[in-house]
């Protein structure tokens, strides 16, 4: 990570950090592998379809997808005049990863809490976003110290939850929960994916991760189920090849993918 100029304390006012979003929406889950990029992409898509000014902040450190569901991955980082990165665009909405700022290799990305969110205030601050109606953040999973301190900092508006239906899933999103409660950050849902898979040729219905855990949750915590996203390989085979399905899938996936995002527009 280069041109980091200022690190940051907890003293800072969250809210100084991001002028130029109305809005900033966390895209989080306890635990890794549950769709919560794939969830972030899609909802970024959809509410910039639905007219708003749309910035993404690929925040996962640890494995940042953004740029290969957005399709900018192969995109090199640029800077403006007044040295600030130009933010990368497609599908209407404006793009920074972690990925396009570090050079591809094998070796493992290792952040210290400080550094990782001192890299996402530059990120805030020192890039060229314009004018946004929403930012949608990226999360990296988990509740750790790295997740926790960002949470802190990021000056978030709200936060929407991914999980999967299993317990071993939806136990990380409790502690998720009550993370994003604790530092008073409103949550705005839950979204279930990989909630159910329709086979194609039968049409029978099969609940591949067990049923009911977002649904649990929800209920524990007085809080929205904003959707149940079914396990498709619409969605498997368009994200590989960044081609977003909110904008290019199939109408019953851009259906499900527009009722979330009338839900969370809602929610804001
Ligand atoms: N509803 C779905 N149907 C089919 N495939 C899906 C669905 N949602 C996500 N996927 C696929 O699952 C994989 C993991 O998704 P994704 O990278 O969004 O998860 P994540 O929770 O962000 O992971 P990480 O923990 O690495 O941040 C990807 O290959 C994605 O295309």
């Amino acid at each position: 990570m280069n041109k980091i100029k200022r690190p940051y304390g907890s003293t800072q006012t969250p809210n100084n950090r991001a002028p130029s979003a109305k809005k900033v929406i966390a895209i989080s889950s306890g635990k890794g592998g549950v769709g919560k990029s794939t969830l972030a992409a899609n909802l970024a898509v959809g509410l910039a379809q639905s007219g708003l000014h749309v910035g993404v902040l690929d925040a996962d450190i640890y494995g940042p997808s953004i740029p290969r569901l957005l399709g900018v991955e192969t995109e090199k980082l640029r800077w403006n005049a007044d040295n600030q990165m130009i933010p990368s665009e497609n599908f209407g909405i404006k793009v920074m990863s972690v990925g396009l700022t570090t050079p591809k290799s094998d070796t493992p990305l290792v952040w210290r809490s400080s550094v990782a969110v001192s890299a996402l205030i530059q990120f805030l601050e020192d890039v060229a976003w314009g004018e946004l109606d929403v930012l949608v953040i990226d999360m990296p999973p988990g509740t750790g110290d790295v997740q926790l301190t960002m949470a802190q900092e990021l000056p978030l508006s709200g936060a929407v939850l991914v999980t999967t239906p299993q317990m071993l899933a939806t136990d990380d999103v409790s502690r998720a929960i009550v993370m994003f409660q604790d530092i008073h950050v409103p949550i705005l849902g839950v979204v279930e994916n990989m909630s159910y898979f329709i086979a194609p040729d039968t049409g029978k219905r099969y609940d591949i991760f067990g049923s009911g855990g977002a649904v649990k949750l929800c209920n524990t915590y007085q809080i929205p189920l904003l959707g149940q996203i079914p396990l498709t390989s619409d969605i498997l085979n368009l994200s590989d090849q960044g081609k977003i399905p909110m904008a290019l899938g199939e109408a019953a996936t851009k259906e499900i993918y527009g009722s979330i995002v009338k839900k969370v527009r809602e929610a804001m």
